[in-house]
């Protein structure tokens, strides 16, 4: 059956000479995969058939009919190091995100907060998923019953704590830290790769994700769309700089005001007065 798909690579690299040892250990991993699903109705896959499948998420994605939004692996520097990444997929519908899901391999089932690596109780893995009007359901990774999540209730900032990211060139840590201070928050940052951020502020690790990448830089639908709705669901608000809903329905870029900031509806009003205030200090600190 056709379908749209937006999504992150293409296969440009992997058909070059030099990667055809990667083909070919993709296209083995890729059958064995499908076999071990009970997909053996499917002849295997050749690798012309990978490349092809991979080039398939080459659409422009808009405001009508249904596509398709994956990002295979969202948070590749997280990846690198063995910290956190996800697999990131959501459906667009006329424009609207209806449906998100997040598989973070190495986010603890408890809490970000309370892991601990040599307790062997502790497992990691997580996969969340969100349908629009339905909640955010998480189970583990290996398939435990999922259960509903939501977002903290914290109403009082000194006790929230706050997400950014790992990488320093993804999102200005400085301005971060303005804003929480402005709130009153008195916990240091967590700092984590990719959208896992989204995965457990969605079940109340903590209450606040801020996002501010350097001026021009342009986020991708596919680093936000299956985390957006699995905060949504689960309670959370996710807006630009200037409190707009984010809007998918312009392409494979999102185009936003200043920044993303996430929580609850509760701390939402403090966190967008402190965001606007900052802005406006660290505007007039570089014209000055
Ligand atoms: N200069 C930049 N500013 C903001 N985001 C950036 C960036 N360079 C890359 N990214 C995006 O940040 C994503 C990772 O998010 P995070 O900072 O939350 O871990 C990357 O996803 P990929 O790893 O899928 O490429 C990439 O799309
Ligand atoms: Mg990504």
């Amino acid at each position: 059956m056709p379908f749209s798909l937006v999504a992150e690579e293409d296969s440009e690299d992997l058909r070059r000479e030099e990667t055809r040892g990667t083909l070919v250990r993709i296209k083995e991993l890729v059958n064995d995969t499908l076999a071990s699903n009970g997909m053996n109705d499917i002849s295997p896959l050749s690798e012309e058939d990978v490349l092809d499948a991979i080039d398939r998420g080459k659409s422009e994605g808009g405001p009508h009919g249904q596509h398709w939004v994956l990002d295979p692996i969202d948070g590749t520097k997280g990846f690198m190091r063995g910290d956190q990444y996800a697999i990131a997929l959501a459906l667009l519908d006329e424009g609207k995100v209806v449906l998100g899901v997040l598989a973070c391999p190495n986010l603890p089932l408890t809490s970000v907060t309370s892991y601990d690596r040599h307790n062997s109780q502790d497992k990691v893995g997580c996969l969340y998923f969100a349908q629009l009007g339905a909640g955010t359901f998480m189970q583990s990774i290996d398939g435990s019953p999922p259960r509903k999540v939501h977002v903290s209730a914290t109403t009082n900032p000194e006790g929230a704590l706050f997400f950014e990211s790992f990488e320093a060139a993804h999102s200005s840590h400085d301005l971060s830290s303005l804003i929480v201070k402005k709130m009153g928050v008195k916990t240091p940052p967590v700092r984590m790769d990719s959208q896992a951020k989204y995965g457990a502020l969605s079940r109340g690790d903590g209450e606040i994700y801020l996002r501010f990448p350097r001026e021009g830089y342009r986020e991708k639908i596919w680093d936000h769309a299956a985390g957006y709705m699995v905060v949504a669901e689960a309670g959370g608000i996710v807006t630009d700089a200037a409190g707009n809903p984010l809007n998918f329905s312009r392409g494979r870029y999102l185009d936003l005001d200043t920044g993303i900031i996430v929580t609850n509806q509760k701390l939402m009003p403090a966190l967008s007065k402190a965001v606007v205030e900052s802005l406006k200090e660290r505007a007039s600190s570089l014209q000055s």
